[in-house]
């Protein structure tokens, strides 16, 4: 984890670019609940972010961080409440699913690329088969985000050949190379050695200055500091407290965020 002191090189962020609509709705979730079996993972959740907004979600392990997120493109199912992507609810419409999918990009811990293809054959397989794009447009595309990532050497390798910051790199200009309008992060550095950390960072910090609206759960608190426009915690299944990153930070609220920040940051 990295201190969450700001540099001078962190304070130097773009935010000119980091516009906030204040009109325009990314997604809202309203009393929104989930079960898994018996266990009420998700408590009436209610979160509106709007365009351009950038949010990172923290809290204990199991507090359900994860869970959200996935709900957000249905990897995971809700029991009741609303979920409403860019103006679509999510209903059990498999049509309309498909497409809120293509308008969220997630991008895991696990990168989750195939093994057995090709770093540019992982950047054009959506493309081509659920946007249906030309193969040559596609490819251009592709390298258009591996260079954006860094990595356009790669192109012809395959995901074991590179190290765990460059997959996760490839994974997150896979996602792009579909246009999302808002990227979903589930812990994407924490798989990664310390060095491979910032490599990963600075592409997330690159997207937010670009006005990607994104959700990122991360323990990366320096990260959160420097890009986030609001810092969510979570506990037992609840959005606990929710405030700008200084005020977070430095005048937490609730006992329980009180704690969390106390344990991670004193780590
Ligand atoms: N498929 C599942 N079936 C049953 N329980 C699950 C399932 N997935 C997650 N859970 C439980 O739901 C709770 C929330 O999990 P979730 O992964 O959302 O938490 P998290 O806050 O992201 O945790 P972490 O920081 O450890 O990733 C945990 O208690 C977990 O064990």
């Amino acid at each position: 984890m990295t201190d969450i002191a700001a540099t001078a090189e962190e304070q130097a962020i773009n935010r000119s670019k980091m516009q906030i609509s204040e009109t325009e709705v990314a997604v809202e979730l309203k009393g929104m609940n989930k079960w898994y079996g018996d266990f009420h993972v998700l408590r009436d959740i209610n979160l509106t972010v709007m365009k351009g907004e950038r949010i990172v979600i923290c809290g204990p392990s199991g507090s359900g961080k994860s869970t959200m997120i996935r709900c957000i493109n249905r990897l995971e199912e809700h029991q009741s409440g609303q979920i409403i992507v860019d103006g679509n609810e999510l209903t059990d419409d498999l049509k309309k699913i498909d497409e809120i999918r293509r308008e969220v990009g997630m991008c895991f811990q696990h990168f989750n690329l195939f093994p057995h293809l090709t770093i540019l054959e992982n950047c054009t397989l959506a493309p081509i088969w659920v946007r249906k794009m030309p193969k040559k447009q596609a490819e251009e595309i592709a390298m258009h985000y591996l260079e954006r990532v860094k990595i356009p050497d790669q192109a012809n390798k395959y995901p074991g050949q590179l190290s765990g910051g460059q997959q996760q790199r490839v994974a997150i200009a896979r996602s792009l190379c579909m246009s999302p309008k808002i990227m979903l992060f589930d812990e994407p550095t924490s798989a990664l050695d310390p060095e491979m950390i910032k490599e990963v960072l600075d592409v997330m910090v690159g997207l937010a200055e670009e006005g990607m609206t994104m959700l990122c759960v991360t323990h990366e608190m320096g990260f959160a500091r420097k890009v986030a426009n609001r810092v969510i915690f979570m506990d037992a299944g609840q959005i606990v407290e929710q405030n700008e990153p200084e005020p977070f930070f430095t005048n937490p609220q609730h006992e329980r965020t009180k704690l969390f920040l106390s344990q991670i940051l004193h780590h």
